[in-house]
């Protein structure tokens, strides 16, 4: 076999058979082929996922290899993944910040489980090895630092604020700020700002994802809070139930009005497996994936009840990492992993730069 064959071009050409499913494109005009080697037959590629977190990295993996071990002169594949963090570079640009996804966690009412979604979504990412910060902006019910088993902030480093850290994850949470048991009375404005100062007054260092546990319900909080921020995107947590469906839709609805991107629905408190193995509807069901049809939004999954979910909320320890074998844990990876992609989804909306391919051996 000629090692000619072994082009670029050929090799370009098999590689853009490669389709990221979720994201739609191929892998070339994506730019996630980063590097190719050709060495006596063995070809040494990397590809660069847009996250870290990527459902389909097995699969990618898998189709790559395949696709170039398919061509004549091929004795071998090595593919190197690695990933980073798309982004549509507008927390850069508005607010000259290094984050590159701002993703707002909102619900239609309290109580449907928003906050712990929030905290073990942010968990499982820096589990997964991308850069998390996790800022609690619910200024009627600040539970991410119980949740997270922090109850302080470390000392000022100069001008700014420094975030608390758990289980990889930068912290910042308006409960910080205030005493316990006393009530934060902001309106529109002193949110704005507030908000904003959360983000320019707080060393949080380079982000890929900022997960923002939003104020429950439509009103002013949840409203000034959405529009303080280039938002990459919001999840709607709801439960089963109609009227909590009712109230996630006008949330849905305020984000939309608000031009903000919709990355999907998020059902709670879905059903609760009895011991004899048999599941009971406590909210009913079908709720949150009937609201995402409607909608025409992406259902990102749905979580059981158990006692574990709020063991670990109560504890300080996310159900996530304290027992991740279990279904509500496995859930949650699951669901964070669907937003990674989603997020993707919605930061390569823009132009992509071409390839910049290097080829040698
Ligand atoms: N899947 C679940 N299984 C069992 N308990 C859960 C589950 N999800 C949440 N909980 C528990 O339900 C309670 C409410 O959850 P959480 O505080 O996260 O709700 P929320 O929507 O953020 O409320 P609010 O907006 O009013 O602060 C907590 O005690 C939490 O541990």
């Amino acid at each position: 076999m000629s090692p000619d064959a072994l082009s670029k071009e050929s090799l370009l050409a098999v590689l853009r058979q490669v389709k990221d499913p979720e994201l739609g494109r191929d892998i070339v005009s994506l730019n996630m082929v980063r590097h190719l080697d050709v060495m006596d037959g063995v070809v040494s590629v990397e590809i660069v996922l847009t996250t870290p977190a990527c459902p389909l990295r097995d699969q990618i993996q898998e189709e790559v290899r395949a696709a170039l071990m398919a061509l004549p002169g091929v004795k071998d594949v090595k593919v190197n993944l690695q990933a980073s963090v798309a982004s549509d570079g507008r927390i850069r640009g508005s607010l000259q910040l290094p984050v590159k996804n701002a993703v707002a966690v909102a619900s239609g009412k309290g109580g449907v489980g928003k906050t712990t979604v929030a905290v073990n979504l942010a968990v499982a990412l820096a589990k997964e090895g991308a850069a998390v910060g996790l800022l609690d902006a619910d200024i009627y019910g600040p539970n991410v630092p119980t949740m997270l088993g922090v109850d302080r902030l470390p000392p000022f480093q100069g001008e700014k604020l420094v975030p608390a850290e758990a289980f990889g994850v930068k912290v910042m949470s308006i409960g910080f700020l205030v005493p316990q048991g006393k009530p934060l009375i902001w309106r529109g404005p002193m949110l704005h700002s507030a908000i904003r100062q959360f983000l320019s007054d707080v060393a949080w260092g380079e982000l890929d994802y900022l997960i923002i546990d939003l104020p429950p319900g439509t009103g002013d909080a949840p409203l000034s809070l959405a529009q303080s921020i280039p938002l990459t995107g919001a999840v709607i947590v709801t439960l089963p139930q109609a009227v909590s469906v009712e109230d996630a839709a006008r949330s849905l609805e305020m984000f939309r009005e608000l031009n903000v991107p919709i990355l999907g629905v998020i059902e709670n408190m879905s059903y609760l497996e009895l011991p004899d193995g048999s599941r009971m509807d406590i909210f009913g069901e079908g709720g949150g994936k009937r609201l995402a049809q409607k909608a025409n939004v992406p259902f990102l999954g749905s979580i059981p009840m158990d006692p574990a979910v709020r063991i670990g909320g109560d504890h300080g320890s996310p159900v996530v990492l304290a027992q991740p074998e279990s279904a509500p844990a496995r859930a949650l990876v699951d669901i964070a992993r669907r937003l990674a992609a989603q997020i993707s989804i919605a930061a390569l909306q823009g132009e992509q730069p071409l390839p910049r391919i290097e080829i040698t051996g």
